[in-house]
Formats: C-alpha cells, sequence, structure tokens
C-alpha cells in the first residue's frame, strides 16, 4: 500500500460496456482505498499542458505590482492573483510558500447570477498577456470534460444515474488553478510548507504537476508517502463533497507539498465542483441502517464558501461584511 494506482482510462473514450464496467471498478476500488491515483490514456494532449505551462511561468515571472493588477483578494468571486502566503491551508503552519492563479466558469455581466450577485459567480479576470486568454478558456472546457467523463464512470460503480453528474455539473463552480512554488530556502522560516496538509474542498481535482516533485499524501495508516511525477498523467483526487455525497466510502485524502530544495515547482489543479446550489448529500446507495448518513445536507456554495474562509484571512473578513 505504499504507491498509488495508476489507472489507463482511454477505455473510456470507446463505447464498449464490458471495458467501461472495468475501469469504474478500477476507479472504485481506488477511490475506496486511497482517494487518490494517476489517471494516463486521457484526450489532453502534452503540448497542451506545455502551452500551459509556459505561460504560468512567464506570468509568475512578472512583477509583483503587475501581478496585483488582478489581485484575487479584490475580488468577491474568486479569480485572478494570490500572492505568497495569501492561503494558509494547514492553520499549525505560516501562510503556504506558493502563489497563485484561479479562473472558473466565465460568466458575463448580463448572466442572472452576476445580475443577483450571487457568490462565486462573475467573469475571469485573466493577465494581458497574448493568447492567454483563449487558451486558457479553452483548457478549462476540456479539464471539466475529462472530470465529467471520469464521473460518469463513478456512477457505474456508485450505483447511481448514469447523468447524475452531468445534469449537476451544468454552469459548474469549477476552478482551474496555476500554482508556482518557489524554492524551499525562500520560505520565511522552515514551518512554511508549499502547500499545508490539507483535504480538497470539492468533487474531483485532476492535478498536473511538473517534474519537480513534492506532492505527498496520506497512505490509509496516516503515514506520509510520494506522489511522485508521472510523465503523460494527471492525479485525481476526491475532495470533501464527494466524501459527503458517497458517506465517506470515497476518501477525501490529506495531502500537502513541500517545496523542492534549489528548484520553482508549478502545477495545475482543476477543481470540479458542481452548479453552485446543488444539495450535497448522502446518495441513497451509501446509507443504510448500520451506516446512517454521517454529515448533514448542505450545498456546494455553501460549503465552498465555509472551506475558503478557513483557509483565506481576506475571505473572512468579507465574509464578516
Ligand atoms: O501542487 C500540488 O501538487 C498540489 C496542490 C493542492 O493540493 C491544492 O492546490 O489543493
Ligand atoms: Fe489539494
Amino acid at each position: 500500500m505504499n504507491s498509488l494506482p495508476i489507472i489507463d482510462i482511454a477505455p473510456l473514450y470507446t463505447d464498449d460496456p464490458t471495458a467501461w464496467q472495468s475501469i469504474a471498478t478500477q476507479i472504485d476500488r481506488a477511490c475506496r482505498d486511497w482517494g487518490f491515483f494517476y489517471i494516463k490514456g486521457h484526450p489532453i494532449p502534452t503540448q497542451r499542458v506545455e502551452a500551459v505551462l509556459e505561460h504560468a511561468r512567464r506570468f509568475f515571472a512578472l512583477p509583483t505590482a503587475e501581478k496585483l493588477r488582478i489581485d484575487i483578494t479584490q475580488t468577491k468571486h474568486h479569480r485572478g492573483y494570490g500572492a505568497i502566503a495569501t492561503e494558509q491551508l494547514d492553520p499549525s503552519k505560516p501562510g503556504d510558500l506558493k502563489e497563485t492563479f484561479d479562473m472558473g466558469l466565465h460568466l458575463l455581466a448580463d448572466h442572472p447570477d452576476v445580475l443577483a450577485e450571487k457568490p462565486l459567480r462573475g467573469s475571469n479576470r485573466h493577465p494581458s498577456a497574448p493568447g492567454w486568454e483563449a487558451l486558457m478558456e479553452q483548457h478549462y472546457l476540456d479539464m471539466q470534460a475529462l472530470a465529467q467523463t471520469l464521473l460518469r464512470a463513478m456512477t457505474l460503480a456508485l450505483g447511481i444515474e448514469r447523468d447524475f453528474f452531468d445534469t449537476r455539473f451544468n454552469e459548474p463552480a469549477s476552478v482551474l488553478r496555476m500554482i508556482h512554488y518557489p524554492p524551499r530556502h525562500t520560505a520565511s522560516s522552515p514551518e512554511q510548507q508549499g502547500a499545508g496538509a490539507h483535504t480538497d474542498y470539492g468533487c474531483i481535482t485532476l492535478l498536473y504537476q511538473d517534474a519537480a516533485g513534492g506532492l505527498q499524501v496520506h497512505n490509509v495508516n496516516g503515514e506520509w508517502i510520494d506522489a511522485p511525477p508521472v510523465e503523460g498523467t494527471f492525479v485525481v483526487n476526491l475532495g470533501d463533497m464527494m466524501a459527503r455525497w458517497s458517506n465517506d466510502c470515497y476518501r477525501s485524502t490529506p495531502h500537502r507539498v513541500i517545496s523542492p530544495p534549489g528548484v520553482d515547482r508549478y502545477s495545475m489543479p482543476f477543481f470540479a465542483e458542481p452548479h453552485p446550489d446543488t444539495a450535497i448529500e448522502c446518495l441513497p446507495g451509501c446509507q443504510d441502517q448500520l451506516h446512517p448518513a454521517k454529515y448533514p445536507p448542505t450545498t456546494c456554495a455553501e460549503f465552498l464558501l465555509s472551506r475558503f474562509a478557513d483557509t483565506y484571512a481576506y475571505r473572512r473578513e468579507q465574509e464578516a461584511g
């Protein structure tokens, strides 16, 4: 139990029901044992990831004042640049040694949710780099489609309608994030980590990591094991909303990033989250008399906002008005 499974999902891009069932079974096992696995055989080309990464490197190399033109702490809908230590994933440690760029579903000013000033809804705030916006908006849609393919496979194992997640991921709250981890020696103290130990908030996360390494994951005994970079793969992990939906049958597993010594690290998680109004409550097949629902029902937006308030000081201030 000391290395994460690698699942070839290419059969999910065929109409072969036996192959779908076989992949669904492998994913189900990995979700129950680990809450983490790698996927290969996905349709996102390496050149695409390289192009996005190149934009990330150039953006994070800009002067801080330039990046702060799209400061995430100046928005109510969580888009733009987060400077080093803006986020504190582990409350027992200093703010994280990383800087971030976040984008979501791009909604225009006349969208009903934006007119109603619903939280997390609004337009993206892109840097002005040529080619950035078109590439990132396309990448967001392609990552969303990949997440929904994996979710469709999970419906087979969970015994729920095939379109259960598809209907709930209409106009999703998903976030595509770029992260730059500066080298470890730039830490403000030995305690400062790239990303403090945490569980993800949402449904499923698809993570691209570059070759630097540094991601660690709890195994079933609560020991940290490395989740090293594997070329051509994404690391997939489940978040707390999926744990709630599945009554903890699917694990939302703690993980962290220890910034590697001497090198910069870049990663790109895609956090797949349903529509903000989606009810997050125990699935019928995941509870019975011996295993009643562990968590009270919530909604996607309510849950995400409470978790953002836990990890971002500016969010707490906004919530407090
Ligand atoms: O950068 C990584 O490898 C992991 C990042 C992560 O866990 C997160 O942003 O939630
Ligand atoms: Fe995470």
